[in-house]
């Protein structure tokens, strides 16, 4: 009989691909059927019985021979799907045997290669993993290994990662065989490292971001925190760990808000994003907050993630643009001076908590500086302040103004500028006062801006580069004052001798007239002219002339009072609205005018020059309205006083005008 099959059981058995407890069982079988053939071989048909015996042996084999090859090809099919082989180190004859399976498909070996020696395997591993397994293969495991990972390059060149398991098996009391089986990992191990990588990444993207990126448990108890938190706390990071943001010091209102943001995360399991600001030392931060939720395997919500960026900078930025539009209408529209310079100093002080801020504005003389806006300021401060003298060492602002340049005085009580007005400043506890010099577009020193702070303190770049901006804008802000007024006295004033003009004479004596009207009130006015002003020209010259009317605009400044209203209204001729006055005192002034002008003598190359002055005088009739009708009849009376010889007044009572 054929000794094949059993032979073939034999290496099945060995290498594991038919199981053994399907031997033991078809031995045992083998075993019952014994008698009964024995039985059968002591009958007649002894030979018959043989035969027959033989066959049944055979389709025995034959059948365990198929059920073996099925068995085979399912298990090469599991290994082959499972990325499984099978390898054994015979660590007697340092030798490595697989099934061509193993050798072939997981490590590309040429298909009759059925084992190697352990050397060359060894050969075959990464140099890293190399030394590692001859240690292993030098000092077996006496207990079965799992996890054991290494690398071993594929036939075709690229690096396979193996995963064994490990099996001894003892003989003689020493471990002779290791069984491993291996499984290909690489596409995991790839997976990993690029897992890995990624975590890497993000880690270092989250411990190096510019946001504060923290953790919080659903008690909004910090469980993680990058370092960017140092640059706004002066907890240690570990510190952060555990606590709330009420533990670690948030203002009230700011842990409010950021729990209520929370609670609706909790809630509505959506993201949040809203503001805060806080204050780190004498820093306020602004920071957009935004609320992550972080869910487990469950689906349930975890935790929460929150990105925190200082948006400081941007929203300062915007609120400094949005008031320095503000401020630029309100020069634009011709708002007063000191309202715009008071929005100004807000402006400042929206950009500087705590910083209080004044304007003072150069005096023409440029000897002293007048406060002219700072409400933040005590109300007894400003008008301690009220005129400040330009010297060397005057406090900050006379200083700035006296040396054109910044200055820096960080606590007045210690600074020698401040020395003579300590006990001036001293109750109202400004500590700290930096003052810069405000120039116009020219480089004029047109004033300074002041700032000051309850506490010792120093300007930061950034603080100095807002001043140096708020400067500029209030240098447009005086300039264009000064260009509007300017505007304004060319529009109404008259060049020569800065009385009003014509226009704003009548304007002016217009309202006059209603306002006498209205109250009832008598109000006379004077019709004036030079008199043969033609000859002073000719005879001296046309600027003389124009000392002439400039010497008589002076006589009445003199002689008119603070509320009359006076005005050239061309050439030598001018007028004047006299409220509250009857003819009478109208004429008695108009003469006061009169004996001024003919007493004048002006110097002049070819020696003194007198004119004099001829003046028609009326006044304003119950009914009348229009400061023309009025001037037209003082205008007569000055016709009639020219015609009665010049250097005379002439104003006819009420009865007797027109
Ligand atoms: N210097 C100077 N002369 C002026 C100015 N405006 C007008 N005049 C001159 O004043 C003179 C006015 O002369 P008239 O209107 O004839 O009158 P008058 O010579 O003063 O004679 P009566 O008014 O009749 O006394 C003219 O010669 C003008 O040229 C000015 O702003 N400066």
């Amino acid at each position: 009989m054929s000794k094949f099959p059993f032979r073939f059981a034999a290496v099945a058995v060995e290498r594991s691909l038919i199981p053994r407890t399907f031997v033991r069982q078809s031995a045992i079988s083998a075993l019952l059927c014994l008698p009964l053939l024995l039985s059968a071989l002591a009958a007649d048909q002894r030979a018959l019985l043989l035969g027959q015996t033989g066959w049944l042996a055979a389709l025995c084999c034959g059948a365990l021979w198929l059920y073996g090859r099925n068995q085979r090809r399912k298990a090469r099919a599991t290994l082959q799907d499972a990325c499984l082989g099978l390898l054994e180190f015979d660590l007697a004859q340092q030798y490595v045997r697989g099934s061509v399976h193993t050798l072939q498909r997981l490590l590309g070996l040429p298909a009759h290669t059925r084992g190697m020696n352990c050397a060359r395997w060894l050969m075959l591993l990464h140099p890293e993993d190399r030394q590692l397994f001859s240690n292993l293969l030098q000092h077996p495991p006496g207990t079965p290994e799992t996890g054991y990972e290494m690398r071993i390059r594929h036939h075709s060149g690229h690096w396979e990662w193996l995963e064994m398991n490990l099996q001894p098996t003892w003989r003689n009391g020493k471990v002779q065989q290791l069984t491993a089986i291996c499984r290909v990992i690489t596409a995991r191990k790839h997976d990993e490292a690029a897992m890995l990588q990624r975590e890497q990444q993000f880690r270092t993207l989250v411990e190096n971001a510019e946001d504060i990126i923290a953790r919080y448990d659903l008690e909004l108890r910090c469980l993680f925190i990058n370092r960017s938190v140092s640059r706004f706390s002066e907890l240690p990071l570990e510190e952060h760990l555990g606590k709330t943001p009420r533990q670690k010091g948030w203002s009230e209102e700011a842990s409010a808000r950021f729990e209520q943001e929370c609670q609706l995360l909790i809630n509505n399991w959506e993201a949040r994003r809203f503001e805060l600001e806080l204050q780190h030392g004498q820093q306020r931060h602004i920071f957009e907050i935004r609320l992550f939720p972080e869910f487990d395997k469950a689906g349930m919500l975890k935790s929460i993630l929150s990105v925190d960026r200082d948006v400081t900078a941007t929203r300062q930025g915007e609120r400094l643009l949005a008031e320095e539009n503000e401020v630029l209408e309100m020069i634009a529209g011709n708002h007063p001076l000191p309202q715009t310079l008071e929005q100004i100093c807000q402006m400042m002080e929206s950009q500087q908590p705590g910083a209080m801020c004044a304007v003072l504005l150069l005096e023409e003389d440029g000897q002293s500086l007048r406060f002219a806006a700072g409400l933040s300021l005590p109300p007894a401060y400003r008008k301690l302040s009220e005129r400040v003298t330009v010297g060397p060492s005057v406090g900050s602002c006379g200083t700035a103004a006296h040396w054109k340049r910044t200055i820096v005085v960080d606590d007045i009580l210690n600074s020698p500028l401040w020395a003579h007005a300590l006990h001036k400043v001293q109750p109202f506890g400004l500590r700290a006062c930096w003052s810069m010099p405000i120039f116009s577009s020219d480089r004029q020193l047109l004033g300074t801006l002041a700032t000051y702070y309850r506490e010792p303190r120093s300007p930061s770049q950034e603080e100095l580069a807002l001043a140096q901006r708020i400067t500029r804008i209030i240098a447009i802000a005086l300039q264009r004052d000064g260009h509007e007024k300017q505007l304004y006295r060319l529009a109404t004033q008259d060049g020569l001798t800065e009385l009003n003009n014509r226009r704003q004479f009548i304007e002016l004596a217009d309202r006059e007239i209603e306002r006498s009207r209205r109250h009832g009130g008598r109000m006379s006015v004077l019709m004036m002219d030079l008199d043969r002003f033609k000859d002073i020209n000719d005879h001296y010259g046309h600027a003389i002339g124009d000392e002439v009317i400039r010497h008589f605009s002076q006589v009445c400044r003199e002689v008119l009072r603070a509320s009359d209203l006076c005005g050239r209204l061309g050439g030598e001729e001018f007028a004047a609205v006299l409220p509250d006055t009857s003819l009478d005192d109208a004429r008695q002034v108009a003469e006061r005018l009169r004996g001024l002008a003919s007493s004048a003598r002006l110097a002049t190359v070819t020696g003194t020059l007198g004119y004099t002055v001829s003046i028609g005088v009326a006044e304003r009739r119950a009914d009348e309205t229009d400061i023309d009708e009025v001037l037209g009849r003082a205008d007569k009376q000055l016709y009639q006083a020219k015609r009665e010889g010049r250097n005379r007044v002439s104003g006819a009572a009420l009865a007797h005008s027109g």
